[in-house]
This record gives C-alpha cells, sequence and structure tokens, in this order.
C-alpha cells in the first residue's frame, strides 16, 4: 500500500483537503451558454441541463464526455458483524466477492448494460476489522494507508468514478459514522439495511449507541471518527472521493453506505463533495435525510437498497443521457427551428 509521504498520516489528508481544485469557471459558462441554444425550451431538460453543465466544469471543457465510466466496489469485513447486526453471515462478503468476479451480481448486470467498468476491491477479507464496540476500527497509519488504496480506483483513468461497497455489518458501521459526525440518536442512524428487524435490529442500535459512546471524546475530528467507528472500505473510498476531486474526476456515490465515507469528507470542507453526485436514494430510512444535510439530491428513487454501487451504476444512464443531449443535439440555428 502507498506510504504517506510525510509528517502523520493523517496531516497528508488534511493537506489533501486544503488544495482540493474547484471547478473550472470557463467551461461551465461556455456549457450553460451551450445549453441556452440547443433546440429545446430553455430548462426543458430539467437537471440533465445541470449535469452536463456540472461534469463541463470538473472536466475542463465545454463539451465534456463519459466514455470510459467506472464502478469501484470495495469489499471488506467487520468484527462488529458478530454482533449478530445483520441477518446475514458475514461469509457472505467473500462470497458475493466472488459472485461480481463471475459476473453473476446485480452491479454486473447493470455495469453491462452502460458500458461500465467494474472494478472490485478486496481489503483484507480473512481479517475483519477489530469490533467498533471495544476498539477502534483502524490506527491512524492503516487509516491513511487504506484511504492511500482507495486512490487506485482512478488507475485505469475513469472519466466518471462510480462508488459502491460489500461488506455484512457495514450499515451499523455507516450509521454509527452518521451518529458520531452528527449527534441526535443512534435510532435516527439505524435502518434495517439488509432486512434487520426485531432484536436483530435492536441490538444494532444497542453497539452503535455503544461504538459511538466509546468515541466520544473525538467526534469533533471527522478522520477520527472515520478510523475509530468505519472499517476498510469506507476508508478506501473516502480515499477514493478525494482522488478524484484531485484529478477532477466527477463521482457517483451509491447508498446509505458510500454516503458515510463521503460525509467524512464534508464534515472536513463544506465544498468537499461539490464534484459529487447522489446516484439514488435508498430505501434505508436515513439516507434521504443524509442527503439534504449534504445538500445532495438524489438522481434516482426506487426503492433500491442493495448496496454494491448498484444505484449510482443506474444513474450512469441518466448521466450519459445528459452528456449526449448536451453534445448532439443541435442548436436552434443549425437545426433551422424558429426560437421563442
Ligand atoms: C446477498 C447479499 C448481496 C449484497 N450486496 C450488497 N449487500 C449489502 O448488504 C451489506 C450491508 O447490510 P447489513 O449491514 O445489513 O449487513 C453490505 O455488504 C452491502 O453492500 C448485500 C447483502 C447481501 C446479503
Ligand atoms: O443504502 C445502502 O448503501 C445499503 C442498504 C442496505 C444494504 N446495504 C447497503
Amino acid at each position: 500500500m502507498p506510504r504517506a509521504v510525510s509528517g502523520l498520516p493523517f496531516d497528508d489528508i488534511r493537506n489533501l483537503v486544503a488544495t482540493m481544485p474547484g471547478p473550472d469557471g470557463a467551461a461551465r459558462a461556455a456549457a450553460a451558454a451551450r445549453q441556452g441554444e440547443l433546440v429545446k425550451p430553455p430548462g426543458a431538460l430539467g437537471r440533465l441541463e445541470a449535469i452536463a453543465i456540472d461534469i463541463a466544469g470538473w472536466q475542463g471543457r465545454a463539451i465534456p464526455v463519459v466514455n470510459r465510466p467506472t464502478v469501484a466496489v470495495f469489499a471488506a469485513t467487520h468484527g462488529v458483524a458478530s454482533r449478530g447486526v445483520s441477518p446475514y453471515p458475514p461469509e457472505v462478503t467473500k462470497q458475493m466477492v466472488a459472485t461480481f468476479t463471475a459476473g453473476k451480481a446485480a452491479v454486473n448486470q447493470i455495469c453491462g448494460v452502460f458500458g461500465a467498468g467494474l472494478r472490485v476491491f478486496d481489503l483484507a477479507l480473512d481479517l475483519p476489522s477489530p469490533d467498533i464496540v471495544v476498539e477502534d476500527a483502524l490506527t491512524e497509519a492503516e487509516c491513511a494507508a487504506t484511504m492511500a488504496f482507495g486512490m487506485e480506483a482512478l488507475a485505469g483513468e475513469p472519466d466518471l468514478l462510480c462508488l459502491g461497497e460489500m461488506g455484512i455489518g457495514n450499515t451499523t458501521v455507516a450509521a454509527a459514522i452518521f451518529h458520531g459526525l452528527y449527534g441526535g440518536e443512534a435510532e435516527e442512524w439505524v435502518g434495517p439495511g439488509t432486512g434487520s428487524t426485531g432484536e436483530t435490529l435492536a441490538r444494532k442500535v444497542e453497539t452503535v449507541r455503544a461504538a459511538v459512546a466509546r468515541a466520544r471524546d473525538h467526534l469533533d475530528d471527522p478522520l477520527e471518527v472515520l478510523r475509530k467507528l468505519g472499517g476498510r472500505e469506507v476508508a478506501a473510498m473516502a480515499g477514493a472521493i478525494l482522488a478524484a476531486r484531485m484529478q477532477r474526476v466527477p463521482v457517483v456515490l451509491d447508498g446509505y453506505v458510500v454516503t458515510a465515507a463521503a460525509a467524512v469528507l464534508r464534515a472536513m470542507d463544506e465544498h468537499a463533495l461539490d464534484h459529487c453526485f447522489a446516484g439514488h436514494v435508498s430505501a434505508e430510512p436515513a439516507h434521504r435525510r443524509v442527503l439534504e444535510r449534504l445538500g445532495l439530491e438524489p438522481l434516482l428513487d426506487l426503492g433500491m437498497r442493495l448496496g454494491e454501487g448498484s444505484g449510482a451504476a443506474l444513474s450512469i444512464g441518466v448521466i450519459k443521457s445528459a452528456l449526449a443531449c448536451h453534445s448532439g443535439m443541435a442548436t436552434f440555428a443549425e437545426a433551422g427551428v424558429a426560437d421563442a
């Protein structure tokens, strides 16, 4: 795994966050002007217009393209899963990674429809991170190195990066991160995940409450929240979001778990997610509230609650369509259509 180059590992991450580039204003303005000339009433393509303008800004060109979308799925195992916070056993994580490799999971099929590449990163699946109720998930060095590993998601030079995750128990971890970052009561952040109800759901609430109580003296530092209450896939996804920003690659978030990684960065800098789209709003109840808090409006709302990057991958169709209209439509003048 790449090593931190200088100072304390978290200082390197903070330095990156402090030097994040913004969008190219000239490219945004040119894209907005083009939208005004295309052969449609102004605003008639709704959010598709804003999507094209946003991606123009990040790619630094008036006519942006998404030819190489990649879905990066990060998989990890969690000690906290042994508390019975999921209806499914921890072995499912490794079994689903094999299913991704065999091309047989939901996310594979959705990637196939949109011509997206799928890369699966497994993060030491035989070595679960410690149970967050009793111990930090990661040391500072491990957390920083895992974030650096997440930057590998950019290695194939995608022009759009969609994030996904696999890790039985990780909706518990995500709930703990949100409870740690935003306070309130554990119940507000805990939901069914893969389908927890009754005693399993009650255990999940107690687990989140206890884990956050253990970290209570460190909740004002988002990177501490990540390393104490998170897991390897969450840290890697936070690193991937940050690396994408440094390279001005737009990112599509998936559901509740991916959004927890994003929320850590957003708590460090209010502009940290300016390059991110929320691919969908998950049926996990707290996801909608979290997106509102982050100022992200989901592209899709289909009642999905799978994870794997499935919701992010599905939104590639919306994003590609936005860019196809932006690049392929004629202007009123070109089409010889009378303008208003
Ligand atoms: C067969 C199967 C496929 C999945 N694909 C994603 N997840 C999703 O469910 C897990 C989180 O839910 P919880 O916290 O309740 O364990 C993650 O692995 C997530 O990606 C799956 C879960 C299962 C069972
Ligand atoms: O919204 C999610 O990310 C989610 C929901 C249920 C299970 N796994 C992930």
